[in-house]
């Protein structure tokens, strides 16, 4: 069972420390389906959800926003026809921090709730 999914987020703040490589790998193990990306510079965690229909995206979509705002912790979320594109990041430092990874495995478990 992923430790990540019990945790709660921390308030983040601008001084927080930045995940570290060490880091990354060992927590990447807890959540295989997500795939470290680096826009602009800034580390980024991303999955793409797929759904037989609109609706049941934007419903997912709406569990992921709910997560968010539970959590005071938020994604950008993309959604599409029967695809939503969850990125977690930790805007306040500009990178990712242990909240983005209890998030993507968060939003990993709405999905068999
Ligand atoms: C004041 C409030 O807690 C902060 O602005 C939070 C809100 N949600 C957030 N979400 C994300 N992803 N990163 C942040 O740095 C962040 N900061």
């Amino acid at each position: 069972m992923s430790e990540l999914k019990q945790a709660k987020c921390e308030a983040c703040r601008a001084d927080a420390p930045k995940v570290s490589d060490e880091e990354l790998a060992q927590l990447m193990h807890q959540i295989p389906d997500w795939t470290p990306v680096a826009r602009d510079g800034i580390l980024q965690l991303e999955r793409e959800f797929k759904f037989k229909n609109f609706k049941l995206a934007w419903a997912f979509h709406q569990q992921v926003a709910q997560l968010a705002e539970d959590e005071g912790h938020h994604p950008a979320l993309l959604l599409e026809w029967g695809k939503l594109t969850v990125t977690w990041w930790s805007h306040s430092i500009k990178g990712l921090h242990k909240n983005d990874f209890i998030c993507a495995a968060k939003t990993d478990a709405l999905l068999v709730s």
